[in-house]
């Protein structure tokens, strides 16, 4: 038995899968990544006219996804800090490791409490993003709400 969430303040999904599912105190987000929740446009990118992406700023993706993360955790009754483990998809980890790794810092400036990582470098990803995140939660016995 699972429970599903849908997060209002999160993007869409795009496809027929939920923003999480809690099973018991474990919770599972899906993918997601930086796009806006209201506009759905892609924080950080620029583009050429036919559409394709002329640029991207990868420290305004991880901001922004990690903005999408905290708000599919407070739609699921959990936090920042029940975050355990995370793997992080880059389209470009030669260009956007460090950069990205810094604002994981800021975010996570502590080793005894931060989740687990594991960061991929992939080809592409559904959207033209270029980080999506794939997060496992614990959700406190004190933060739970049933
Ligand atoms: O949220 C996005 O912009 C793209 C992510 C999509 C998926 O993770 C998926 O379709 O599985």
């Amino acid at each position: 038995m699972s429970d599903v969430i849908r997060a209002s303040a999160a993007p869409k999904p795009v496809g027929t899968y939920p923003h999480a599912r809690r099973v018991g105190d474990l919770l599972f987000l899906s993918g997601i990544g930086p796009r806006d929740p209201a506009t759905n446009a892609i924080p950080g990118n620029e583009y050429f006219a036919d559409g394709r992406v002329r640029s991207y700023d990868i420290t305004t993706q991880t901001q922004a996804v990690f903005a999408n993360v905290r708000a599919v955790l407070e739609a699921s009754g959990a936090c920042w800090e029940d975050l355990v483990d995370v793997t992080v998809y880059l389209t470009d980890m030669a260009r956007d490791f460090k950069a990205y790794n810094a604002v994981w810092a800021e975010y996570f400036p502590d080793i005894d409490t931060a989740p687990c990582r594991t960061t991929l470098g992939i080809t592409a990803l559904p959207t033209p993003i270029a980080i999506e995140l794939k997060c496992t939660a614990v959700v406190r016995a004190d933060n739970r709400q049933d």
